[in-house]
């Protein structure tokens, strides 16, 4: 899996930020993954998420379920252990995860107000750190995706700025997870194989940070299944359905998994960046292939959001 450094696409000159263009479509086009430093993502931020996604975690689960997903018309907040099919072939997964998103008010009432993907996030009470750092975290993570949107840009032929008006109102959602040793749940025999089963991604791009634990996987064209090893300070980003379906599948939407890893448990924060709800996913003005049927983004994430919690 290639490893960029994308500082040029936060300020570099034309030479330098085209070069990084081509590393990253090149990636998008094979593997669909690629790993980033360079990515001005202080690492004190990111270990401050850590620190209070384990205490939040740490609570007991009638806290936890305080702020339950499954209350909120926008799915934010906390899902328990099994809450969240990925593989349909198999029950929820042995993780739980809590999920914020960007706070844009409902706008008009009915159609275009995007009611079930705008709202207000869920919060634990008496958590005001937890409340500050993700939300912090969740800015950083909104500017380094617009900043690897550059390159996606330039990757594709188009304007640099392409994307840029289209993701400033987004449905970006950050998550944290919990993978706990299976030994410690009741009837560890109920479970799947896997920690988190094989799936794609529903949006544009995600943006992974994984603690050291291991265990994700992604599969190649012929089928395998290859380790992503945790390199600290770096990013693990992919391209999901959304992206896919715009580049007429140029740039591909891999599907990846987690292995169960033990002892101990496994952390990990992804953040799903999905396009404006009102932005049509339809060929690229530079590309032009008819591959899909054109589908809002908000319209296709709430498909697939349906269909995801048990
Ligand atoms: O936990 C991980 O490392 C990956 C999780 C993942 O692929 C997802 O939540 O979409
Ligand atoms: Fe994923």
């Amino acid at each position: 899996m290639p490893m960029i450094d994308v500082s040029a696409l936060r300020g570099g000159g034309g030479d330098e930020k085209a070069a990084c263009a081509g590393l990253i479509g090149d990636a998008c086009r094979r593997a669909g993954f690629f790993q980033i430093t360079g990515h001005g993502v202080d690492q004190a931020l990111l270990d401050g998420v850590h620190d209070v996604a384990k205490d939040f975690f740490a609570l007991p689960t009638a806290d936890k379920m305080a702020v339950a997903l499954t209350k909120s018309p926008q799915y934010r907040g906390y899902f328990p252990l099994k809450g969240e099919v990925t593989d349909t072939a198999f029950g929820g997964d042995p993780k739980e995860g809590f999920d914020i998103s960007l706070e844009l008010p409902v706008q008009a009432a009915g159609a275009g107000g995007w009611p079930k993907l705008r709202g207000p996030n869920q919060w634990p009470d008496g958590m005001p750190e937890f409340r500050q750092r993700l939300t912090d975290y969740h800015g950083a993570l909104c500017d380094l995706g617009r900043s690897l949107s550059r390159g996606f840009a330039l990757a594709l032929d188009l304007p640099e700025d392409f994307f840029l008006s289209k993701l400033d109102a987004p449905t970006a959602i950050l998550r944290i997870l919990h993978y706990p040793p299976v030994e410690t749940v009741a009837d560890p025999t109920s479970l799947p194989p896997h920690g988190c089963g094989a799936h794609t991604d529903y949006g544009y791009l995600t943006i992974l940070a994984q603690d050291g634990s291991g265990g994700l996987q992604v599969q190649n064209l012929a089928g395998a299944w290859i380790d992503v090893p945790p390199t600290p300070g770096a990013y693990v980003c992919n391209i999901g359905e959304m992206m896919a379906r715009w580049t007429g599948d140029e740039f591909r939407a891999t599907s990846h998994r987690v292995v169960r890893v033990s002892p101990g448990s496994r952390y990990s924060i992804p953040f799903f960046l999905h396009p404006n709800p009102d932005v049509l996913i339809e060929p690229l003005p530079s590309r032009g292939a008819v591959a899909f049927e054109p589908t809002t983004s908000g319209a296709y994430l709430l498909r697939r959001l349906e269909g995801a919690y048990a």
